[in-house]
């Protein structure tokens, strides 16, 4: 028999003695937090049995889906063997190796070294210290300044989000920290104004350019992007991006570095983002579907050009964390990668699913409450607007829409993340047509009620 959980009570210590992330905790405590008790595949159940289908695999990670037994019984096999030892001081151990080696076979040839962390943030970092130290190993210490996106994430250390172009966090703590430069994201959606998708793209892309030359190509160390922006709203770019933003640091002595932390490990249908647009780069951090979120683990791929500078020039590279490469967390991302590979599930996204959500998910379209439909791989969109298919925004402060809108898929049994007045969702690799087609239904059922109740307070 399972654990029985009572709503109240639980709620009730949740709000005495638990600060949530990114939560107005007054509002939540308010409201009361949503109790998840368990979860199988794409299927979550709370405190009071509603069964609720994770539209948002987690955060973007839970990619193999809940609850395989598989990564919970090498993970009890792990803890009995060792269940902690560190990587520091000329030791290793067994799990550590076997992950590295089986990241070096999956990703792109150019790729055979990886540095271990805890999360996406704690890699983030770990890329601004090693881009630093790279080019000051070359005799380039001038060289430090990373250039990076308005509206991109990533993540919630002091490096990583003010390498996040998220002003709503700059302006808590006093950020960005210094060395940190932002440039336009690719959003055709709400700035592309009068151009095409395709000038917009290179539009945006080539403010990089612009940069690099106010800046000074002998201070620029790197620039950083998600191949898709996930937590800005998945900003899918125009076909004209990457090539150009390519160019752009060939062309330039800057290193590119591809933020894998969602787009890798099947979420747009290649083992990492950065292969579906053909990008090359020279680093890529990873956490989320590294382990599908069973146990917090984190990295970065190091390129060979990099790697060698590292390895053998450096020296002592100062920098790591207690928990850099932790066994169990190395047994978990173990057997998700062999789940992943096994069953062929990135080949699935690219094949079968994918093709197959996106198609349903573009009909979208069609509601009136929407204004653009727009899915990459398993990674979705829907932009809320007052009258479709007008680019126009809602009047008021954004996000009302929004909030209404993830409110409705809640209470409906489908979890939706909702970015300003877009509709995000990101399932597990493994969903199922007929899951895929409940997801769909489900997302109709909640812009029919939340275009109700917009109509209803004026704001359609
Ligand atoms: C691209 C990217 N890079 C780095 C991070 C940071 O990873 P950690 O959280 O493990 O430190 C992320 C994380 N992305 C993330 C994390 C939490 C919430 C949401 C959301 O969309 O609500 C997105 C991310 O999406």
């Amino acid at each position: 028999v399972s654990n029985v959980y009572p709503t109240a009570p639980l709620r009730a210590l949740d709000a005495a003695h638990h600060l949530h992330p990114f939560s107005d905790m007054k509002s939540l405590n308010a409201e009361g937090s949503r109790v998840i008790v368990r979860a199988k595949g794409c299927w979550l159940e709370d405190s009071d049995g509603n069964r609720i289908l994770d539209g948002m695999a987690g955060l973007w990670c839970v990619n193999v889906g809940h609850g395989r037994p598989e990564i919970a019984e090498a993970v009890a096999a792990q803890m009995g063997e060792l269940s902690y030892y560190n990587t520091f001081f000329k030791t290793t151990h067994p799990p550590v190796i076997k992950l590295a080696g089986m990241l070096a076979d999956l990703a792109p040839p150019a790729f055979n070294h990886v540095f271990f962390t805890g999360s996406g943030s704690e890699s983030n970092d770990t890329v601004m210290r090693m881009v630093r130290t790279y080019w000051q190993t070359l005799e380039k210490p001038e060289k430090t300044v990373i250039i990076a996106r308005k509206n991109a994430y990533h993540g919630s250390t002091m490096a990583g989000a003010s390498l996040g172009g998220m002003a709503p966090m700059h302006k808590q703590g006093g950020l960005p920290i210094p060395g940190i430069h932002h440039i336009a994201q690719p959003y055709w959606f709400d700035e592309g104004g009068d151009l095409s998708p395709a000038e917009f793209g290179l539009k945006a892309a080539q403010e990089l350019e612009a940069a690099i030359d106010e800046i000074g190509e002998d201070k620029v160390a790197a620039f950083i992007a998600e191949p898709v922006q996930g937590a800005g709203g998945v900003i899918i770019p125009p076909e004209t991006y990457w090539p150009e933003i390519a160019r752009i640091c060939k062309e330039r002595e800057i290193l590119l570095v591809a933020d894998e932390v969602i787009c890798g490990f099947g979420r747009l249908g290649k083992w990492f983002g950065s292969e579906h647009f053909g990008i090359e780069p020279d680093l890529m951090p990873i956490a989320k579907g590294l382990s599908s979120g069973y146990l917090p683990i984190g990295g970065v791929m190091v390129a060979d050009r990099i790697a060698d500078v590292l390895v053998n020039a450096t020296g002592d590279f100062n920098h790591g964390f207690t928990y850099s490469g932790h066994p169990v967390a190395c047994a978990a991302a173990i057997a998700n990668l062999t789940i992943l590979r096994d069953e062929k599930i990135v080949e699935r996204v690219a094949d079968d699913i994918g093709p197959y959500l996106q198609k349903k998910w573009a009909a979208l379209a069609g509601h009136p409450l929407v204004g653009e439909a727009r899915m990459i791989g398993l990674m979705g969109a829907l932009e809320l607007v007052p009258s479709s298919p007008a680019r126009r925004r809602f009047a008021g402060d954004a996000g009302r829409a929004g909030t209404i809108c993830r409110d409705f898929s809640f209470r409906n049994g489908l979890v939706m993340r909702a970015v300003r007045d877009s509709m995000i969702i990101s399932p597990p690799l493994v969903i199922t047509h007929a899951e895929a087609d409940e997801l769909v239904r489900l997302t109709e059922k909640t812009l029919d009620d939340t275009h109700a109740e917009l109509t209803r307070q004026g704001m359609m």
